[in-house]
């Protein structure tokens, strides 16, 4: 069977106008899995009332941000791809779950080269409902429509591979060297709680306490909390970061239900109300630098440590198409293909 991998990521709007935010947004926002309300509650949420005022705010945000070639998110997936087709032997595509770079037009073009069988990889290390799973259930229904022939695999989360938790490490003590930061943020993208509780297949362990993400358990395959915690863990450990000189929060929540916590606005306003001069932010979430690490972070969370009395903010960038992170994924796809 002649194979191929089809890269997903998250996706941008075509242009940071304000129609093309609201279309987006719309189809994003929509989903199922992202807003998992019933269906008549969240045409009313999201077509009467987010809709209304968001693109225009986000539309901004997307303009602060917004490169010459595009959306950032978009142009540094691409670079990975063309890097990564560079070092494997089979056709690598690459698709975005929302907006026009579709999974369906991803898998056509696998198909038109002649693949019978795609490996689809989510480009998360955790594995959430509102992203790995909405990935991979689309792609699904797209095949059982489109491509019923086309065999399909997926990449499973990645969180806690020792060679993922090596090239994050070293990243974050490239970009810190010289630096001497009293405080190391893991700033995760968050989720309401109610999806973690969704995601628990023991439909009993996750308590979003502070010891159900420790204590082992089946649901952990499927927790984006223990997930999250997991990689500030280990890489706390090859860091041989100190207690208390790092910790972890969740950033980006929207409406009223509680999301996972601390909220990083909260403890970036917190750590410079306790007198912290010089800090440093990861986003572990993120394999590629987007609206929400380039703008929500190094832009808004910078201001508020600064009016909090801060000093030195630095963000470390995202791993976007580093040669150790590009030499990584290409080695898993090429054991996957040999396999
Ligand atoms: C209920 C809403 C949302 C959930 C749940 C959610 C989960 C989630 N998202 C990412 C990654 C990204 N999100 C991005 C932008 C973004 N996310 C939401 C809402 C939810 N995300 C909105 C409304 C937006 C758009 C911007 C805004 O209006 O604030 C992005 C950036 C996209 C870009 O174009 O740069 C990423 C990436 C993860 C990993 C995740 C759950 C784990
Ligand atoms: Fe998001
Ligand atoms: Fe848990």
């Amino acid at each position: 069977m002649k194979r191929g991998v089809l890269l997903v990521n998250l996706g941008s709007p075509d242009s940071p106008e304000p129609k093309d935010v609201k279309k987006y947004l719309g189809e994003f926002l929509m989903d199922e899995r992202v807003i998992d309300i019933p269906y008549a509650a969240r045409a009313l949420l999201v077509r009467g009332i987010i809709l209304k005022t968001r693109p225009k705010a986000s539309a901004a945000a997307y303009k602060k941000i917004w490169w010459e070639e595009g959306s950032p998110l978009i142009v540094i997936s691409e670079r990975l791809q063309n890097k990564i087709q560079k070092q494997v032997d089979i056709p690598v595509g690459l698709a975005m779950r929302y907006g026009s770079m579709t999974i369906e037009k991803g898998l056509q073009e696998l198909v038109d080269k002649g693949v019978e069988e795609v490996l689809l990889f989510p480009l998360y290390p955790q594995f959430a409902m509102a992203t790995t799973e909405t990935i991979l259930v689309k792609a699904e229904e797209l095949r059982d429509m489109h491509f019923p022939n086309l065999k399909l695999e997926s990449v499973p989360a990645f969180y806690n591979k020792a060679d993922y938790i090596e090239v994050l490490s070293n990243s974050i003590k490239l970009h810190l060297e010289g630096k001497n930061q009293e405080h190391l943020l893991f700033s995760y993208h968050g989720v309401p709680e109610r999806h973690i509780r969704k995601s628990d297949i023991t439909k009993s362990h996750c308590k979003i306490d502070r010891s159900c993400c420790a204590t082992p358990s089946k649901a952990h395959e499927f927790c984006y909390r223990h997930q999250c915690l997991e990689v500030t863990r280990l890489v706390a450990e090859k860091l041989q970061l100190g207690e208390g000189t790092y910790s972890t929060s969740f950033q980006s929540r929207l409406g009223f239900d509680p999301w996972l916590q601390p909220y990083t606005d909260r403890t970036i306003e917190r750590l410079g109300k306790e007198g912290v001069k010089n800090m440093a932010i990861v986003t572990p979430a993120f394999v590629s630098d987007c609206l929400e690490t380039l703008e929500e972070i190094a832009m808004e969370g910078q201001e508020i440590f600064h009016e909090m009395g801060g000093n030195d903010f630095t963000t470390i960038p995202c791993l976007n198409d580093d040669d150790d992170f590009v030499n990584l994924l290409s080695n898993w796809i090429t054991q996957w293909h040999k396999k």
